[in-house]
């Protein structure tokens, strides 16, 4: 069965009308090009900040839809598409967290990822970054089922934790999908790496979708929306402005790679099973 994927490099500003609308008419342009799995960029019915979180956060309660959640359930079934809804500024219980929704073809929510590892980082001169100041993290792994098997789901900074990929490639997920925003400094270091990094440790397909680069934001992305192989080959990208990224995804490549090269098989947990505990070596 084949499986076209689309990842959807959005132009995101700061009218949350005008990013739904934008999110809508672009998913469903991908739908219609034969996507059957369609994702979006991290926060991508507001501007990338932690100075906006508060101002866009919507609460995720599925019996009583907001805004964006409604539109993307919507979008998912006009589509008949599984669509990872990217992420949105999510509030609970007076906390706020950077949340992916991901719905089927009925206009269904089937999982939620909050963002596990906050992006706080500090490169002198060029990016302070700190979600911490006011998300708190989510505390679980994510993944959902399709006709074409299961996928993680991750955000952004999660991919630098190739523990939360390994999980779910052990459980027997096909791919991780990445709703992300890398940024002028560590975009061109980091977001290709990282990508085929985890697709190789995990010898699964790999996509990381960002929204497209506003200069007169306050936060500029990287873009450079990705699809990665199961043998770490970049199948599909973009550069930084609007666009759709498609791949069709060939699932016997999984069972190539395994069989050239059996890492599976060859693992020694027997010698590195205890890798929390090693922690306690490092300042
Ligand atoms: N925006 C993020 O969460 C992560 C990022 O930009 C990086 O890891 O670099």
């Amino acid at each position: 069965m084949s499986l076209k994927l689309a990842l959807v490099q959005l132009a995101v500003g700061a009218q949350k009308a005008v990013n739904l609308a934008n999110a809508r008419a672009k998913v469903l342009e991908a739908a219609k090009a034969g996507a059957n799995i369609v994702v979006l960029p991290e926060c991508f019915n507001s501007p990338y900040g932690t100075q906006y979180f508060a101002q866009y956060a919507e609460e995720i309660d599925a019996a009583q839809p907001s805004e964006s959640l409604q539109e993307l359930s919507k979008m998912a079934r006009d589509g008949n598409i599984f669509l990872v809804g990217g992420s949105i500024p999510e509030r609970d219980s007076g906390h706020l967290f950077n949340t992916c929704t991901v719905w089927n073809p009925q206009g269904e929510l089937i999982a939620k990822h909050r963002k596990v590892h906050l992006f706080d980082i500090d490169f002198p001169g060029r990016i302070v970054f700190k979600e911490s100041d006011v998300l708190k993290p989510g505390n679980a792994l994510t993944d959902f089922a399709t006709p074409w098997g299961r996928f993680g789901v991750g955000i952004c900074y999660d991919m630098r934790f190739p523990e939360l990929a390994m999980i779910a490639a052990r459980r027997g997920c096909v791919g991780m999908i990445y709703p992300g925003a890398f940024n002028m400094t560590t975009g061109p270091m980091h977001w290709e790496l990282l990508l085929r990094a985890r697709a190789m440790d995990n010898q699964v397909f790999v996509a990381g979708c960002s929204p497209a680069r506003d200069t007169s934001a306050t936060y500029h992305a990287w873009g450079h929306s990705t699809i990665v192989d199961p043998f770490a080959r970049v199948i599909a990208t973009t550069e930084d402005s609007q666009d759709i990224v498609y791949a069709d995804l060939d699932l016997e490549l999984i069972k190539e790679v395994r069989q050239s090269v059996p890492i599976y098989a060859q693992r020694r947990f027997d010698v590195y099973k205890d890798v929390a505990a090693a922690k306690k070596e490092v300042s």
